[in-house]
Formats: structure tokens, C-alpha cells, sequence
């Protein structure tokens, strides 16, 4: 890779699933060390589009690169510089949290340590705990260390704080915030205006499959003549965003 490629680069992704056409041209490119918010109404194509740039879904047309990687041809080379936390985690349902947290780790040649991943997100007091026994939020939690085990360069975060407490909400923007502060690159699809206008650079506004508007939030909000975000989303897209989170 050289400087100048961008950490994810994304050119005229399309996606349909047998008559739903989920992402109908999508084109982001996030430089290293950014942080950009993908944000859009429920069914938008956000997660289609994060999933093809994990390397998890096949586009129909269009090319990724993600540190120069072709995320399906070099998948192994991929998994050792990507973390991604998706909004439906596949995880052993009979393991507990410490021995999936070490599975993880086993995956990498250099990982961060157990305690590290489990304190940052808040999960000490459940190590022993099995996954199947822990709360919705606290199983997203684990899914946001296990996308951390590998110290990745890039992290892919759907929904990163949805259906947490405010408590839980506040630390996991501290940790992004320091994986910021270290330079890693973060793609961030969120349903929350706050968080995407606290640790977001430059915004992504997604809807119907189409991207309507990148810019800084604070660029989004001037474009559209609009006081807020919130105003801003509605305005460039005739849609209010339900805020989950
Ligand atoms: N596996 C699938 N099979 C069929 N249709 C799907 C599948 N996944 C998503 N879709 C459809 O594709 C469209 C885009 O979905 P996607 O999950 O990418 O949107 P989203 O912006 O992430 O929505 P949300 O905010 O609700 O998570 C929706 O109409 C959805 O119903």
C-alpha cells in the first residue's frame, strides 16, 4: 500500500437481493487515520454496503479495496488488518465470554491481552459468564472486543451502540476515541446524530441505496441550511431518523 491509497476505497458497489435492490451505487473512500459515519434511514443499504467492504457479502458490480486488499480474493491477509463488529454476531452461544474472548485472540500473531478487551468494553465482572446468559447489550459489547482482538488497522462498526445504556454509550465513544488517537481507521454506521457528529470527521448519508451527500457533519449541516444534523438528515433526505440509540 502506499500513502496516498486510502484505508477503504469503494467505487460503484451495487447489491440486490433477488428483487430488493439494497445498494444501487455506492462510492466512499475514507483515508487512513479517518473516522466516517455511514448514516441512513432502516433499510438504506448501510449494512450491504459494510458487509461487502468486510468482504462478507459479494458485490454485484463495482470495487473495494481496503488497505489495497481485495476483500474476497485477499480475505486472509484482510482478517489480520480489519475488525468488524456487526449488528448480528454469530458467536458460540456455549462458550463463555473469556474463552471466546481467547478464541479471538488465537486468530492473531499479536493481540491485545484478555483484561484490555474485556475492560474496554466493559466486561470484567463477566468473564466467566456464557454468551448465551448475557444481556442484548452486553453481547454487543463483546462483539465490539472480539473486532478489537487483533489490534486492527481498520474497524468496521454496525451500530455501535444501539440498544446501549448511556453509561456503556459514553465508554464505547472512549474507546473509538482512542482508537482514533492511535490512527485507526473506523467505519461507523449509526442511527445516532450525537455520536456521529462527536466522533465522526466526514459523514456518509446513504438512502435508498444511493449516496446523497459526504461531507464533514458540520459541512452537512451548512450545505443543507440546516441548524442541527438532525435538520440536515431531513432535509437531504425528506426522511426523519429514528434515533435508537
Ligand atoms: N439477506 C437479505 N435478503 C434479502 N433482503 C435483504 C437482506 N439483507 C437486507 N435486505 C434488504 O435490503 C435492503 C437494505 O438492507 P440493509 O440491511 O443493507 O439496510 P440498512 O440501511 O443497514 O438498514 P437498518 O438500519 O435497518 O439496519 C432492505 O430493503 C432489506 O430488507
Amino acid at each position: 500500500m502506499t500513502s496516498s491509497e486510502p484505508a477503504i476505497l469503494a467505487e460503484n458497489l451495487a447489491k440486490s437481493y433477488r428483487r430488493t435492490r439494497a445498494v444501487a451505487d455506492v462510492s466512499l473512500r475514507v483515508d487512513n487515520g479517518e473516522t466516517m459515519g455511514v448514516l441512513g434511514t432502516n433499510g438504506a443499504g448501510k449494512t450491504t454496503t459494510v458487509e461487502m467492504i468486510a468482504g462478507l457479502r459479494a458485490p454485484d458490480r463495482g470495487r473495494i479495496r481496503v488497505l489495497g486488499l481485495d476483500p474476497r480474493r485477499d480475505r486472509a491477509r484482510l482478517r489480520q488488518v480489519l475488525g468488524v463488529q456487526l449488528q448480528d454476531a454469530y458467536l458460540h452461544h456455549a462458550l463463555r465470554v473469556v474463552e471466546l474472548v481467547e478464541l479471538y485472540r488465537s486468530f492473531y500473531p499479536a493481540p491485545r491481552s484478555t483484561d484490555e478487551l474485556l475492560d474496554m468494553v466493559d466486561l470484567t465482572d463477566q468473564r466467566r459468564t456464557i454468551f448465551e446468559k448475557l444481556s442484548g447489550g452486553q453481547k454487543q459489547r463483546l462483539s465490539i472486543a472480539l473486532a478489537l482482538a487483533g489490534r486492527p488497522r481498520v474497524v468496521i462498526l454496525d451500530e455501535l451502540t444501539t440498544g446501549l445504556d448511556p453509561a456503556a454509550r459514553r465508554r464505547m465513544w472512549d474507546t473509538i476515541a482512542r482508537l482514533k488517537a492511535d490512527g485507526v481507521t473506523v467505519l461507523l454506521v449509526s442511527h445516532a446524530m450525537e455520536e456521529v457528529e462527536r466522533l465522526c470527521d466526514r459523514v456518509a448519508v446513504i438512502d435508498s441505496g444511493r449516496v446523497l451527500a459526504l461531507d464533514t457533519p458540520a459541512g452537512l449541516v451548512a450545505r443543507a441550511g440546516a441548524e442541527s444534523l438532525d435538520d440536515a438528515f431531513v432535509a437531504l433526505t425528506g426522511k426523519s431518523l429514528e434515533v435508537s440509540a
